[in-house]
């Protein structure tokens, strides 16, 4: 399983590469490194487990942040409340976005990135809302429509493939600053 440790660090050159497709059928290699990647997210969403291998808890892992340049990353995204089933719970492979709202969206507490050891402040503009296609592990591919919360999710790991940092979208000048067709989501 994965430790902090095994986390790729701002600075590794791996974390502003173009990651490589992924192939399938999926190699075992890489089913391994899938359900690795799903499993630090779940065991780091877990109170005591996290405390006990002093995990940072996550909601969305891309392989480039393990080191494997490749076009995988494993999601996450808790319900609303303990009990409820995730809103998403997957490992998507070879993401596209094939279309988005007109309308902007950014998490109004701004983002942190579990390679980013220094939380950058700031407002990160992302889509609303986006039509995602994707393979998953069955090597199927999937279309799947979110907005808000899991679609920022899915760009922040999305861009992660594409050797993309959350920073990179902030506004250097003015990092808080409000505009008009921007949607802050809680
Ligand atoms: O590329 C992937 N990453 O870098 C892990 C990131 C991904 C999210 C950042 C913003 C959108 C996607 C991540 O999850 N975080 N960022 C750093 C510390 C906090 C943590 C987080 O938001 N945790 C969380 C949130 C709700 C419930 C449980 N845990
Ligand atoms: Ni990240």
């Amino acid at each position: 399983m994965y430790l902090m440790k095994d986390i790729t660090r701002d600075g590794d050159p791996v974390l502003r590469q173009e990651a490589a497709d992924v192939q399938f059928p999926l190699s075992a290699e890489d089913r391994k490194l899938a359900d690795d990647m799903m499993e630090y997210l779940v065991i780091s969403q877990d109170e005591t487990e996290n405390e006990k291998y002093k995990l940072r808890p996550g909601v969305g892992l891309a392989a480039p942040q393990v080191g494997e340049s490749k076009r995988m990353a494993a999601i996450l995204v808790p319900g609303e409340f303990e009990d409820d089933e995730p809103l998403f719970k997957g490992v998507i492979s070879n993401p596209v976005i094939i279309s988005h709202s007109v309308q902007d969206g950014a998490l109004d507490m701004g983002e942190g990135c579990l390679s980013v050891d220094e939380d950058v402040a700031g407002f990160v503009p992302r889509h609303d809302r986006i039509t995602v296609r994707y393979q998953n592990l069955d090597g199927e591919t999937v279309k799947l429509r979110l907005k808000d919360y899991p679609a920022i999710v899915f760009q922040h790991e999305m861009d992660h493939l594409h050797g993309v940092l959350y920073y990179d979208h902030i506004n250097q000048a003015e990092p808080w600053a409000e505009s008009e067709d921007v949607k802050y989501i809680k």
